[in-house]
């Protein structure tokens, strides 16, 4: 399948299709591109935790909803100030205006790499570039790219914001799954879970021989928080469909993670997404996989399992997913066809 073609040349943030989940890719290549502008569920993060009961209850319904019935939504209101997010995704932008002999210094070297930049190629032609990356490990202890100046601070700034928006976020979940809220804490060790982050940038697509600049894929972790400089390019699967991401003002895109979905032994489903070039600008996204700790060791919760429900999948360390298949932890590379039973 051309679909498999594609996705062993890129490297995004996480793993492929696997079999099993290949069967909700359209099969008729003729569609393949079509996507639609259906609405994407917005979650007001400031309601998650209103004082008033009613409107909490509210949001977090909606929150449930979202998680089960998408696997991804639009969070607004969540306080992370627009400059905070401007000033990553312009450092980002400058980074990649650096010359290529001083990205090449960050450049893979050992398995022991904190931040690895690197470009994906168009399938079959290896000179056409479809996307420049550079992805860094924000948690536990960042460390950032010494140049240009200014930017590892503000992508920590952004970082430490975006941390504590998923922390909350992820008590949030805990309530909707009918936990207390330190549950997706405690069961990931997420006080000590690693975080990877890619930063991606795209050219316009009249300078791309094709327009798929990120193949179809899932991605790890438990929770995926995702700021762009403009809308135009990222869509995600929904019942068999592919819908455009048309991120509201000052929002943030935040998709289910694989570690979600096996945790939930499938009710919160990690989506499949992908990246079409637009044909008119360079596009820059910040996605950042928040994961358990690296020994964590995540199975479906006994909650989730009944004679109705067996285990879905089996278990294996996060370090053990995110290097399955010979890649580094950096690589972010998730196994779903090896986890599921
Ligand atoms: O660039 C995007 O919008 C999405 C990137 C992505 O899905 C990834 O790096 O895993
Ligand atoms: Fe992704």
């Amino acid at each position: 399948m051309a679909e498999t073609a594609q996705v062993l040349i890129q490297t995004p943030l996480s793993h492929q299709p696997n079999n099993t989940h290949s069967s909700f890719i359209p099969t008729d290549s003729s569609q393949e591109l079509i996507s639609f502008d259906d609405e994407i569920p917005t979650i007001d993060y400031q309601l998650l935790f209103a004082h008033d009961h009613d409107q909490r209850s509210k949001a977090l319904a909606e929150l449930r909803r979202a998680c089960e019935e998408y696997g991804f939504f639009y969070l607004v209101n969540h306080g992370i100030p627009e400059s905070v997010i401007e000033r990553a995704l312009e450092g980002i932008s400058e980074f990649f205006n650096l010359t290529d002999e001083e990205k090449r210094e960050f450049e893979k070297k050992d398995s022991t790499d904190r931040i690895r930049w690197g470009l994906g190629f168009s399938p079959g032609d290896h000179q056409m570039v479809k996307r420049e990356y550079l992805k860094v490990l924000p948690h536990p202890n960042f460390q950032g790219p010494s140049k240009p100046l200014g930017f590892s601070e503000a992508l920590e700034d952004y970082y430490k914001r975006d941390r504590e928006v998923i922390l909350n976020l992820a008590r949030a979940v805990s309530k909707t799954l009918g936990f207390e809220e330190s549950y997706l804490e405690k069961v990931f060790d997420v006080e000590n879970g690693t975080d990877v982050s890619a930063m991606n940038v795209y050219p316009p697509w009249f300078e791309s021989n094709t327009p798929i600049g990120l193949p179809a894929h899932f991605d790890a972790g438990y929770l995926v928080s995702l700021v762009q400089n403009v809308n135009g390019g990222l869509q995600a699967l929904h019942k068999g469909r592919w819908i455009n991401v048309n991120m509201p003002p000052n929002s943030i895109f935040i998709n289910n993670g694989d570690h979600l979905e096996i945790l939930t032994n499938g009710k919160y489903k990690s989506p499949m997404h992908r990246v079409i070039l637009n044909n008119k600008v360079k596009r820059i996204s910040l996605p950042t996989v928040h994961g358990p700790s690296l020994d964590k060791f995540v199975i479906p919760a006994d909650e989730f399992v009944d004679e109705f429900h067996p285990p879905a999948y089996r278990g294996m360390t996060y370090k053990e997913v995110l290097e399955a298949n010979g890649y580094h932890i950096i690589d972010g590379k998730s196994c779903m066809a090896q986890l599921r039973l």
